[in-house]
């Protein structure tokens, strides 16, 4: 069958880095004399739906250009296709191709668009929403939540950054009612991380054990901690060291209940979504992406 790429690139993602990335995708898919089409995303809560209506139903190939954000809303698009998804990350954090290897660099990348290996992995779903690398509740919700809503002078790895030293200082840690697999737990935590992929936050391996392609959701919990110990094991997480901490738990599920609290915020793919409750499960090896090996 021939091959039809749909590209789905977000300006927006990464303070504008997609318009160079789609310019040279496009060079090297027209040296190949690939068919394809491009859709640049425009401003919308509602942005998986504009994608699923002009997505044409044979194209075999989606490549998203953008953040996790972009690559959330296009898995969210492609419900009824079976099309391979591959990855040009260009946005702020860009988590979740950290839990992948399609090449480290633009030409690489493309070159795994083209010839890359065809990988099957797990979707997670939340009140019916999919998600590709995870949920965070508590106190990355709230950094999502604030990043959005607060006003600054600075803007993109800064602004985000400026937050987490707020919030690590002032977050309280809040109360969760959890059923994991029909297991009732009740604790006090900073931050439930639920995920697929390894990675939160732009580099924080919150869940440095998780399998995209096991089937199970990796959950790591962070319970009550002082300002100063949070200041003082934060960098523990980038290398995902931070399992020996007395405050850290990690757990494996099917599926997965959050009792309804106004108290936590949280995020799907570092998309804001408001307050539990939330049905959370996973869908196994459900997705076909392409990757370098
Ligand atoms: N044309 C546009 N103008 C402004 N915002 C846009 C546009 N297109 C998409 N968006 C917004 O971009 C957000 C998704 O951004 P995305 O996650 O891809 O990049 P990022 O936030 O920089 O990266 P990451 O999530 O990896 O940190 C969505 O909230 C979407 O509404």
């Amino acid at each position: 069958m021939d091959r039809k790429f749909f590209i789905v690139a977000n300006p927006y993602s990464g303070e504008g880095k997609a318009q160079a990335a789609l310019m040279r995708l496009k060079k090297r898919l027209d040296q190949l004399d690939f068919y394809y089409a491009v859709f640049i995303t425009p401003q919308s809560e509602i942005l998986d739906e504009f994608i699923e209506e002009n997505l044409f139903t044979d194209t075999t190939d989606l490549v998203v250009i953008g953040g996790d954000g972009t690559i959330n809303a296009s898995l969210n698009a492609i419900r009824k296709y079976p099309m391979v998804m591959s990855f040009i990350p260009v946005g702020t954090g860009n988590d979740f191709v950290k839990t992948i290897d399609i090449g480290s660099d633009l030409d690489e990348q493309i070159e795994t668009i083209i010839h890359g290996r065809e990988r099957l992995i797990d979707v997670g779903i939340c009140n019916k929403r999919k998600f590709i690398n995870g949920i965070g509740i508590g106190f990355d919700g709230q950094m999502v939540y604030e990043n959005l809503h607060t006003k600054s002078i600075f803007s993109g790895h800064l602004k985000f950054y400026m937050h987490v030293l707020k919030i690590l200082w002032t977050y309280r840690s809040k109360y969760y009612v959890v059923n994991m697999d029909g297991q009732r737990l009740e604790m006090k935590l900073i931050l439930m991380a639920v995920q697929n992929g390894t990675t939160f936050g732009g580099g924080f391996k919150l869940n440095p054990d998780a399998k995209i392609d096991d089937g199970l959701l990796n959950i790591c919990t962070i319970g009550r901690m002082t300002s100063f110990r949070r200041f003082l094991n934060i960098g523990r997480l980038n290398f995902g060291k931070h399992g020996k901490l007395p405050e850290v738990n990690f757990f494996q599920a099917k599926e997965l209940r959050v009792e309804p609290n106004d108290m936590l915020l949280a995020h799907l793919d570092g998309e804001y979504i408001g307050s539990p409750p939330f049905n959370i499960s996973i869908s196994e090896k459900f997705l076909r992406i392409r990757v370098k090996s």
